[in-house]
């Protein structure tokens, strides 16, 4: 957990080792408290060199621990004996020091980086705040401004940024360990007191309280209800204001108020939860680490609308050749340009050069014959990606995988008109998809493992957060989102507005609430859909009764605005009205209301108040019964992928974990309890009927969501 050895005969270098990041598990607290008692006693040691194994100096705490009683020694007291020790000890920081591993960083009396290394307290991103002294101390090393930029947003820094700011006395490319051994040895004999970081006086900051008036505006515009980065202001005003022995008691006030919190069990969760979901498994055997990708150096994009100019971009910015298709001149000259400018301005925001050279334009799929890789973007109609793909299979070499990004038909029925269904699999890319990190895999039946690994670890490639699902109508985000639109705009019809649905959504934390995210994605989208499965326009039978179809409640007011010609902020109106086709700044329209007011009265509905509350259960706790739905029909493997794709696709707030997540955070009981409640008042909205796996779960004592897997018994897994 920590090797201890001498070298250069004076020198006590200890080595972290607990792979892979090298955490302050209980056990590396230990063993690190008796290696530095053991250097500071020993008369042949004159300083110290701390390190950690495989080029990662530390990943801070181990949050595996956060969950269980404390044990082993606290991290602490070992941090300030390393400081107040007679002995000079310096950091030799490679790969990455964070959290408690910057903290131990920061109570060392010479800090040396590799270039290559980054630092930075991501507690924030955890639900805390860096409470081994990180909050004290490091306003004191770089002053209030840039301590609190780095304390509240989490940010790693590079080791050149972290010089500059004077928290590294040197930066290397050699081997770091080795420098810092001969920087220890001249450092021997030297005074230490100005190296220790907290007998620092913190840099008086002009207009303090104005700053962090500043920064608190921001952290609560950006993150609304979030309560860590709101105490981690208060620590470092602390820092600012007080001597570091009270300073270090109103960070440990802090921390405890975070810790046990469910804000923090949450944000915890999502981190492990996001790691979990690139370990896909499939019923064979075959999973993520022992089925092997292949080398994708070339791919084809088919339709540069915005899905297939995103995709581009994503693709070209990692060093891969694209070759872009278009059916006409007009529109490939187009999708040309935007893509060019979409490249160069992400290459300036990067400080890289744009890679023109990877691309080619082309009217031709001819010009497919030789790549590795093909994602059709096309319109999403079958006939005409299922003629795509038969084209496809006639010009490609009989190895070129071929994915689809469709956001929810058939796979399968692609895969069946090729000549190669084993390699076919959805690759399905959020808007715009050269900014959204979700990235939905859609395993076909016949989806091979080696396609489905080839698909997956593209993905990771191009910087996504990839999700390996089955193949059903909307595969799992698409598919949950019918019940969570079909609930708002029930509310619409009972008496709620689009903007008190859309501020109780925001206030719960999502990015935007529903009414504003579909004028964003377009109405005529879904509107299209409907009319192709006969529940709106010409072929539904006159007959039908109003407000139903196909036996279930149905609200037409979704159509009735498409009716009006209302897209979304492309048109400038939809469920809010925009100063100007393409506008964003969503204004409450008074046709709306005037609608939803003749509506209510033609239908003899009697408008009622309706509590945030209210609208909260009826969208969530529908949008996550159906989650226990897609784990039942094997379309997610767990309940962590659900919440990934929700969190990276949906703008769900991350503090609240995920659908699945809140609802056991809830309590799964009363969950159930009040989606029954609503079942009963809407016995013809299926959606609201709690499903067998929720009730098993249930009955089985509410196991946390880490546990529900072994509660999942699936007919068939679709994965
Ligand atoms: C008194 C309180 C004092 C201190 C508080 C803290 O220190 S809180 C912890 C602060 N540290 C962090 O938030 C860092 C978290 N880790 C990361 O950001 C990344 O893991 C890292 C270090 C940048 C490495 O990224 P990489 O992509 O290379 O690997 P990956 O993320 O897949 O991680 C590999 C496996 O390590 C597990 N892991 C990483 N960090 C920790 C950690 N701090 N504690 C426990 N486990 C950690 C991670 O889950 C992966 O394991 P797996 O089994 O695959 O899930």
């Amino acid at each position: 957990m920590a090797r201890y050895e001498l070298v250069k005969r004076s020198v006590a270098l200890i080595t972290l080792t607990n792979p892979p990041v090298n955490a302050l598990s209980s056990a590396v607290r230990h063993a690190m408290a008796k290696s530095m008692e053991r250097a500071l006693n020993d008369p042949k040691v004159t300083a110290v060199v701390i390190c950690g194994e495989n080029g990662r100096f530390c990943g801070g705490a181990d949050i595996r621990e956060f969950a269980g009683p404390l044990r082993g020694p606290p991290l602490v007291p070992l941090l300030d004996a390393i400081e107040a020790g007679q002995k000079p000890v310096v950091a030799a920081i490679e790969g990455v020091a964070l959290g408690g591993g910057f903290e131990l960083a920061l109570v060392c009396h010479y800090r040396i980086a590799h270039f290559k290394a980054r630092l930075g307290l991501p507690e924030v991103t955890l639900g805390l705040l860096p409470a081994a002294g990180g909050t004290q101390r490091l306003p004191r090393l770089i002053g209030i401004p840039a301590a609190l930029e780095m304390i509240t947003t989490g940010r790693h820094l590079s080791a050149q940024e972290a010089l500059k700011l004077g928290i590294l006395d040197q930066v290397t490319e050699q081997n770091t360990c080795e420098v810092a051994v001969e920087f220890a040895l001249r450092a021997v004999g030297k005074p230490l007191s100005s190296r220790r970081v907290s007998m620092l006086t913190t840099p008086c900051t002009p207009d303090l309280d104005a700053l962090l008036e500043a920064v608190t505006m921001q952290v609560k515009k950006k993150a609304r209800g979030v309560m860590a980065p709101l105490a981690c202001i208060q620590a470092v005003r602390a820092a600012a204001t007080m001597p570091y022995s009270k300073g270090i008691k109103r960070e440990s006030e802090l921390m405890a108020t975070l810790f046990n919190s469910g804000q923090a069990q949450a944000l915890q969760y999502c981190f492990f939860a996001q790691r979990t979901a690139g370990k896909w498994t499939l019923p064979n055997g075959a999973q993520w680490n022992n089925s092997k990708p292949r080398e994708i150096r070339s791919a084809a994009i088919i339709g540069l609308g915005t899905m297939g100019r995103g995709i581009v971009v994503s693709l070209a910015r990692v060093g891969i050749s694209v070759i872009a298709v278009e059916s006409e001149k007009k529109l490939l000259e187009t999708g040309k340009q935007m893509v060019i400018g979409m490249l160069e301005r992400d290459a300036k925001r990067r400080g890289v050069s744009a890679s023109l050279n990877l691309l080619k334009f082309t009217l031709s799929l001819q010009d497919l014959k030789d790549v590795d890789l093909v994602i059709e973007a096309v319109f999403e109609d079958m006939a005409l990606k299922k003629r795509v793909f038969q084209e496809l299979s006639k010009v490609c070499r009989p190895a070129t995988v071929l994915c689809t990004n469709t956001s929810g038909l058939d796979v399968d029925a692609l895969a069946g008109v090729t000549d190669r269904p084993h390699l076919v699999v959805g690759m399905h890319f959020f808007s715009p998809a050269h900014v959204m990190k979700l990235l939905e895999v859609v395993c076909g039946p016949r989806s091979s493992s080696e396609t489905i690994a080839t698909a997956m670890s593209l993905g990771k490639r191009m910087g996504k957060v990839s999700v390996a699902v089955g193949n059903c109508p909307g595969f799992v985000g698409n598919r949950m989102l019918k019940p969570y639109l079909d609930q708002a705009t029930f509310l619409l019809e009972e008496g709620a507005t689009p903007e008190q649905v859309d501020k109780a959504l925001e206030d719960f934390g999502f990015a935007m609430g529903v009414f504003r995210m579909s004028d964003l994605a377009g109405l005529d989208v879904g509107w299209r859909i409907r009319k192709e499965s006969g529940l709106t326009g010409p072929d539904v039978d006159p007959k039908n009764p109003p407000r139903r179809r196909q036996g279930r409640r149905y609200c037409p007011v979704p159509d009735m605005i498409c009716e009006q010609g209302r897209f979304g902020q492309k048109t400038g109106r939809g469920w809010y009205m925009y100063d100007k086709p393409g506008g964003t700044n969503a204004k409450p329209d008074p046709l709306i209301q005037n609608l939803l007011e003749m509506y209510r009265s033609r239908y003899g509905i009697q408008p009622r108040n309706i509590s945030d509350q209210e609208i909260i259960e009826r969208c969530l706790f529908a949008l996550a019964n159906e989650g226990f739905r897609i784990l039942e029909d094997g379309i997610a493997a767990r309940p962590e992928d659900i919440d990934v794709i929700y969190l990276f696709g949906y703008g769900f707030p991350r503090h609240r974990g995920g659908p699945m997540f809140y609802a056991s955070m809830v309590g799964l009981e009363r969950v159930l309890q009040r989606l029954e409640h609503y079942h009963q008042a809407n016995p013809d909205v299926p959606h609201l009927e709690p499903s067998p796996l929720f009730k098993k779960l249930v009955a089985c004592g509410s196991p946390p969501v880490q546990k529900w897997r072994e509660h999942i018994k699936t007919m068939h897994s679709h994965l």
